[in-house]
C-alpha cells in the first residue's frame, strides 16, 4: 500500500479506451498502460476523472485494473496503482473504496462530493469514513467540477485524518499548496496542468497530469530535472509543453487525449461515453501536429 513518504512524482490518470460499440477496450488500456510504465511513471491513476470515472460500472473497475496490474507485471517495474473511487454519496464510496481494496490498490484518489454540497463539517465527515476502510486515501480538490471549494482548515482536518496519506489539487492557483507547504503538511500532488511548474515551485511534490497520457516522457523529463535542481531546463521542456496543454484543455477532457492516442496507434478507438463527445474537426486540425 502506499505510503505518504512514498507519494511524489508523476502520476497519469490514464485514460479507459472504449470499442466503437461503447464497451470497454482492455486490450487498449493495457497498452497505454504498458507504455506509461516503459516511460517510467511514478504512479497510475485508474478511473481517475481521465478515466471518465462517472460512467465507469463497479464490474467494470476489475477488468481495467487486471490490465493495469498485467501491464506493470509485464514491464517488471512496482509502480504504484491508484484507483478513483470517490462518488458524491458517502455509502456508495465506502464500498468502491473497498472493492479497489480488494483488488489490489495502493491507494484510492477520493474527489470531494460533488453535487449535493455538503457543508465543511459534512465533507470531513465523509473522508474520515472512507479513511476508516482502510486503504490509504488521497484527497482529490476539484472545485470547479465538484460545485463546493474546501476551506483551508477544512483541508488540514482531512489531511490530519489517519489513512490520508496526501492530496491532489486541482484549483486553479497555487495559493492552496504554497500555503500547506508552509504549513509542513501531508504531500500535495498538482492536478491543474497548466501550473505544473508553479506548483512545484510552491511546494508539490509531485503531478497528477491528464496530459501526461501523451508525451509521456517528455512530462517525465520536466519532473525529473527539476528535482535535480535543473531549473532552466525543467522550464525549458514546460514551456515546450504548454500549448499542447492548452489544446487538451480547449475541449471536455479527455476528448483530445483520447483522439491523440487514436491516431498514435495506441489505442483502437477515441471512443467517449455520453454525454461527452468527440473532438471537433477544427480541434483536430490543432492537434494533429502532435500525432
Ligand atoms: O483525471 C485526472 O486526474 C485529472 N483530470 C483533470 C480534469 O480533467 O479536470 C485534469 C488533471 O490533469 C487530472
Amino acid at each position: 500500500m502506499l505510503k505518504e513518504r512514498d507519494l511524489h512524482g508523476v502520476y497519469v490518470p490514464i485514460v479507459t479506451p472504449f470499442d466503437e460499440g461503447g464497451e470497454v477496450d482492455a486490450a487498449s488500456f493495457y497498452n497505454q498502460a504498458y507504455n506509461l510504465f516503459q516511460d517510467e511513471v511514478d504512479g497510475l491513476v485508474v478511473n481517475g476523472t481521465t478515466g471518465e470515472s462517472p460512467t465507469i460500472l463497479s464490474e467494470e473497475l476489475g477488468v481495467l485494473f487486471a490490465a493495469a496490474q498485467a501491464a506493470r507485471e509485464a514491464s517488471n517495474v512496482s509502480v504504484p496503482l491508484v484507483v478513483g473511487t470517490g462518488t458524491n454519496d458517502t455509502l456508495s464510496t465506502v464500498r468502491r473504496t473497498e472493492q479497489a481494496g480488494k483488488l489490489g490498490a495502493d491507494a484510492a484518489l477520493v474527489v470531494v462530493p460533488y453535487y449535493n454540497k455538503p457543508s465543511q463539517q459534512g465533507i470531513i465527515e465523509h473522508f474520515r469514513r472512507i479513511a476508516s476502510v482502510g486503504l490509504p486515501v488521497i484527497l482529490y480538490e476539484v472545485p470547479h467540477r465538484t460545485g463546493v471549494k474546501l476551506e483551508l482548515d477544512t483541508v488540514r482536518t482531512i489531511l490530519e485524518l489517519e489513512g490520508v496519506i496526501g492530496m491532489k489539487d486541482s484549483t486553479p492557483n497555487t495559493q492552496l499548496v504554497t500555503e500547506l507547504s508552509r504549513l509542513g503538511s501531508k504531500p500535495v500532488l498538482c492536478g491543474e496542468d497548466s501550473l505544473l511548474l508553479e506548483a512545484l515551485q510552491s511546494g508539490a511534490k509531485g503531478v497528477m497530469s491528464a496530459s501526461a497520457n501523451v508525451e509521456t516522457e517528455r512530462f517525465v523529463a520536466f519532473y525529473r530535472h527539476f528535482l535535480a535542481g535543473q531549473y532552466e531546463k525543467s522550464r525549458e521542456l514546460f514551456e515546450e509543453l504548454l500549448p499542447l496543454i492548452r489544446l487538451l484543455f480547449q475541449e471536455p477532457n479527455p476528448a483530445p487525449i483520447k483522439w491523440l492516442l487514436e491516431q498514435q496507434g495506441i489505442i483502437e478507438s477515441g471512443t467517449l461515453r455520453l454525454p461527452l463527445l468527440p473532438v471537433t474537426e477544427g480541434l483536430r486540425a490543432k492537434l494533429a501536429s502532435y500525432v
